[in-house]
């Protein structure tokens, strides 16, 4: 009940909802249980005592029972699923939402076939609770609860038999809900998996393809796809044990009042009408009973699932304590110190950075350099607060960066990474990703700027040309000069290309290098490369070595230092002589 308690937020808003639809179940119980009981009358009351002139009423009180029914019925199942779907309409939102603003820590882990089957499979068995199994349990609660009020009206002495009778089936019921619960949780997470498979297979094709892992991809698959199958049978035996066993139990209940309804009807103390309807009702109990199995696996799967979304909405958003504008009415410049800055991330005993301290005032522009894992990259993390640092000061403009709102912050930083990522919209949409309201002026100027323009001109639909997914059908040196183009959109005031040109030929390098120059003007930039050629022009250069700087200075500086930064150097431009005399 936690589970559900926990997700009010969500439905109880909508509540009117379920009560209209729970007042019209209370018709429609009404009406089921009526029927019987105009059964017994015109057996016991028409039939027996040849009262016939009253059949035609009862007949048309029949047909007006049954139109109440259907009228109810019909508004019961409406404001349920109204019920279901507007409270998983607000659910699904808050879940997005949600995902929005985890920080990156949380996608360090998480697989998007998992979070995909959340959002949707598990979304799903939720609202179906709500729409219809909710009804279910109520509508158990009522039938059972009517059909007994009308069987102690008939026959005390049987109904208190079969009030005996009812302990077997809930023994029944309570055992297939213990191994019933644990089997759907295992489902969910298997198909997760199955998601995820897929969803890494198709993202990773290139990688898969390249590598001739089809083969071994199918087997990984079929694994899978082989666990979700056990744990289904797993389930349908469960299942197929269960009812046949309510069935069985059920019937023999049935028989045994039968036996003990006929000889009260013998001995004249129950009427043989009183007895028809009597076993008209016992079924409306013994079916919901039976049916038991059937509203608790709906339950579990529900439980299960709403379960798996409060394990997305407990995560901890990031932290954004700052009011947005602090610095409403100053101009945001760009300068960024660093100050005895350390990262560790997670749960890592090693500290990614460690005692990092720099200056990078407006307009300049500082090269990181080092071997890969150095903590090149983990210095963007935090002028972005994609990470936020464990120990030390980060200043923006001479404030801590704390005191900007992560939104204002990012606002003023543009960020061309070694892998562009584009949406399966148009190249238009494309570059104004950043800032929806820009003008087409703006955006070809800023695609002139960044030499894409020529080659977006070529395409059939220019600007309006819809890419495939992740920017499909474009060359690496195109895709990125797209997101340069995008970043010069932004006007951002610090710039950051994190091994922007790494992926792409040198002719493609030469032509990117001449856009990032006229983008870099007047902003605060930080270049991340392994090519020296793409640092060397940095104003500072600085050389990391195990997440510690351990050189710095100007091109010419470091070279002469006769450092890592000479060795990356010398091993760039092939000087085996030297490499060999120095080993
Ligand atoms: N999200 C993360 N979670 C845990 N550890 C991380 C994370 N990102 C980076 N690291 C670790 O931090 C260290 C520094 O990584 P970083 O990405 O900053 O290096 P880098 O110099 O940019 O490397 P490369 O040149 O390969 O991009 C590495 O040991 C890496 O494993």
């Amino acid at each position: 009940m936690e589970t559900f308690k926990r997700l009010k937020q969500f439905y109880w808003p909508f509540k009117s909802y379920f009560i209209w639809s729970l007042l019209a179940l209370f018709i429609v119980t009404g009406m089921t249980v009526i029927y019987p009981m105009i059964l017994q009358f015109t057996i016991d009351y028409a039939i027996r005592e040849e009262n016939y002139g009253v059949i035609p009423y009862l007949a048309l009180a029949i047909v007006v029972v049954m139109a109440l029914k259907g009228v109810a019925v019909y508004i019961h199942q409406y404001f349920g699923d109204l019920f279901g779907i507007i409270t998983v309409h607000r659910l699904r939102n808050t879940l997005y939402r949600k995902l929005q603003y985890l920080p990156f820590r949380y996608y360090d882990n998480a697989k998007t076939g998992d979070l995909m089957s959340r959002l949707t499979a598990d979304v799903e068995a939720f609202r179906f609770f709500l729409s219809f199994g909710c009804a279910q349990v109520v509508n158990f609660v009522l039938l059972v609860g009517f059909s007994m009020t009308v069987m102690f009206y008939y026959s005390v002495p049987l109904t208190l038999v079969t009030m005996a009778m009812l302990p077997f089936l809930a023994i029944v019921v309570s055992k297939f809900d213990k191994r019933i619960h644990p089997g759907f949780r295992g489902i969910r997470k298997s198909l997760a998996r199955l998601n995820t498979k897929v969803q890494e297979n198709v993202s990773g094709m290139h990688t898969v393809k390249a590598l001739s892992q089809e083969d071994q991809e199918i087997v990984r698959f079929e694994d899978s796809n082989e666990d979700y199958r056990q744990k289904h049978l797993d389930i349908s035996k469960i299942w197929g044990k269960y009812f046949p066993l309510m069935e069985f139990i059920g019937n023999i209940c049935a028989v045994f009042l039968l036996a003990f309804g006929g000889y009260l009807t013998i001995q004249g103390s129950l009427q043989p009408g009183e007895l028809v309807a009597f076993f008209s009702l016992i079924w409306y109990i013994l079916g919901p009973i039976m049916n038991l199995g059937f509203i608790i696996n709906m339950f579990s799967q529900s439980k299960a699932s709403g379960e798996r979304l409060l394990e997305i909405l407990d995560e901890e958003e990031r932290r954004d304590d700052a009011v947005p504008r602090v610095h409403k009415n100053e101009e945001f410049v760009g300068e960024v110190i660093f100050r005895d800055v350390s990262l560790t991330y997670g749960e890592k005993i090693e500290s990614a950075l460690k005692g990092i301290t720099f200056e990078a005032t407006r307009g300049k522009t500082i090269g990181l350099v080092g071997a890969t894992g150095s903590g090149k990259s983990s210095i963007i993390q935090l002028i972005t607060r994609f990470y936020e640092r464990s120990s030390g000061d980060i200043l923006i403009d001479g404030k801590s960066i704390d005191q900007f709102s992560i939104k204002e912050l990012r606002e003023q930083i543009g960020v061309v990474l070694q892998e562009t990522f584009l949406f399966s919209s148009t190249i238009r949409d494309n570059l104004a990703y950043g800032r929806p309201d820009v003008s087409m002026e703006e955006i070809i100027e800023a695609a002139k700027r960044a030499d894409a323009h020529e080659f977006i001109s070529t395409l059939p639909e220019g600007y309006e040309t819809v890419l495939g997914e992740r920017g499909l059908g474009l060359s690496g040196g195109q895709k990125q000069r797209i997101a340069i183009a995008r970043a010069i959109i932004m006007d951002p005031k610090i710039l950051i290309l994190d091994d922007a040109t790494s992926a792409v030929d040198m002719q493609t390098e030469v032509k990117i290098q001449k856009a990032f120059r006229e983008v870099m003007k007047g902003r605060t930039t930080f270049v991340i490369a392994h090519r020296i050629s793409s640092v060397k022009h940095a104003d500072e250069i600085i050389v990391l070595e195990d997440g510690e700087i351990c050189e710095r200075g100007t091109h010419q500086e470091l070279l002469h230092s006769n450092g890592l930064y000479r060795k990356i150097y010398n091993i760039q431009n092939q000087d085996q002589e030297y490499v060999l005399q120095r080993a």
